[in-house]
């Protein structure tokens, strides 16, 4: 067990993009660090606003993923001291919880000598989301496609794709949490053959305008009948947005992973003062106060350094 301490930095996340709903995300230069060292007691040191009230305890996300980790490895779990931050704020589906898994699995495996590969890493981070669209663009960075395998024991099979180079994220992100547990129990069971069919067509076309750099095609593409319709009511301000984003300077817009966050893409930095300006008078016309932040995709995915 190595003593050393080791800091990791993991991208944030926008999940789904729109109709990729559980298999397309891309991450973002939005960062969550955690610092972990093998320690005589558990001490868990949460720093800035955006972990304020998460448990300091061993019931903390950061700890229980670590200890599985030592656990699954055949080892006996430690005392850590974990330090961590996020510049994301949580419960607004930026992939908070995906960040932290990522970030205790990977910092764990490397106090516990490497005995998991980064793809059984991403495997154990899409067992505990299930799903790999928020785990996977915090793991390798840029834009992922994923699935989940056929047979639970098979690798989880991803493609990256580099995100167009002059795109930038604009994200609306209200002052009010959703879990992303109860975005998911909002949605129903069964869906028709017709939007299955539309699901397909728009996630297929979308991946491919992806992969070509085809902005002009994204505000079609991104159009969704799996889950963003059904969360709409949860989310004030999503239908207006979606609606007209596209005649306001953005390329295409989408619910960001679970919501309340409303993702706004564009093809330039210029655009984003126009888009903002809508933004604001469909989000003040719901009475609700919130931040936009523009950012640039993360390319790199989750980086460790060992101090
Ligand atoms: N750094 C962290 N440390 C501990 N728990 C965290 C951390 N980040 C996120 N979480 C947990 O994840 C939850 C948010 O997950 P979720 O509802 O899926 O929203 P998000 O869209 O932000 O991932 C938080 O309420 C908290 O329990
Ligand atoms: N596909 C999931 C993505 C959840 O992402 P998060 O960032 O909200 O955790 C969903 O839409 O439920």
């Amino acid at each position: 067990m190595s003593s050393k301490r080791v800091r990791v930095t993991v991208p944030s996340s926008t999940a789904n993009l729109g109709p990729g709903f559980d298999t397309l995300g891309m991450a973002l230069q939005l960062y969550s660090v955690v610092e972990m060292q093998v320690s005589e007691q558990t001490t868990i040191e949460l720093i800035g606003k955006e972990l304020q009230g998460t448990p300091t305890d061993k019931s903390n996300l950061l700890y229980v993923i670590a200890a599985e980790l030592f656990q699954q490895a055949g080892l006996a779990v430690p005392e850590l001291h974990i330090r961590a931050s996020s510049e994301a704020p949580l419960t607004r589906g930026l992939g908070s919880s995906a960040a932290a898994i990522v970030g205790a699995l990977v910092a764990a495996n490397h106090l516990a000598g490497e005995p998991f590969t980064r793809d059984q890493l991403f495997a154990m981070a899409v067992k505990k989301e299930g799903h790999p669209d928020n785990v996977g663009p915090s793991f390798f960075g840029g834009i992922i496609v994923a699935t989940m395998p056929e047979k639970e024991d098979q690798p989880i099979p991803y493609i990256c794709l580099a995100p167009p180079a002059a795109m930038r994220a604009l994200v609306v992100i209200p002052d009010y949490a959703l879990s992303t547990e109860k975005a998911r129990n909002a949605l129903p069971q069964v869906y028709s053959k017709q939007d299955v069919i539309y699901n397909v067509g728009h996630s297929s076309l979308l991946v491919a305008a992806l992969a070509q750099g085809r902005l002009d095609l994204l505000g079609q593409a991104m159009g969704d009948r799996l889950h963003q319709p059904y969360r709409a009511p949860l989310v004030p301000g999503l239908e207006e947005i979606l609606a007209a984003a596209t005649d306001n300077g953005a390329v295409g817009a989408a619910l960001s992973g679970a919501g309340p966050t409303i993702l706004c893409l564009t093809a330039s930095d210029s655009e984003c003062e126009r888009l903002k300006s809508f933004v604001d008078q469909v989000m003040r016309g719901h009475g609700i106060s919130y931040q936009t932040m523009v950012l640039q995709p993360d390319e790199h995915g989750v980086q460790v350094e060992v101090q």
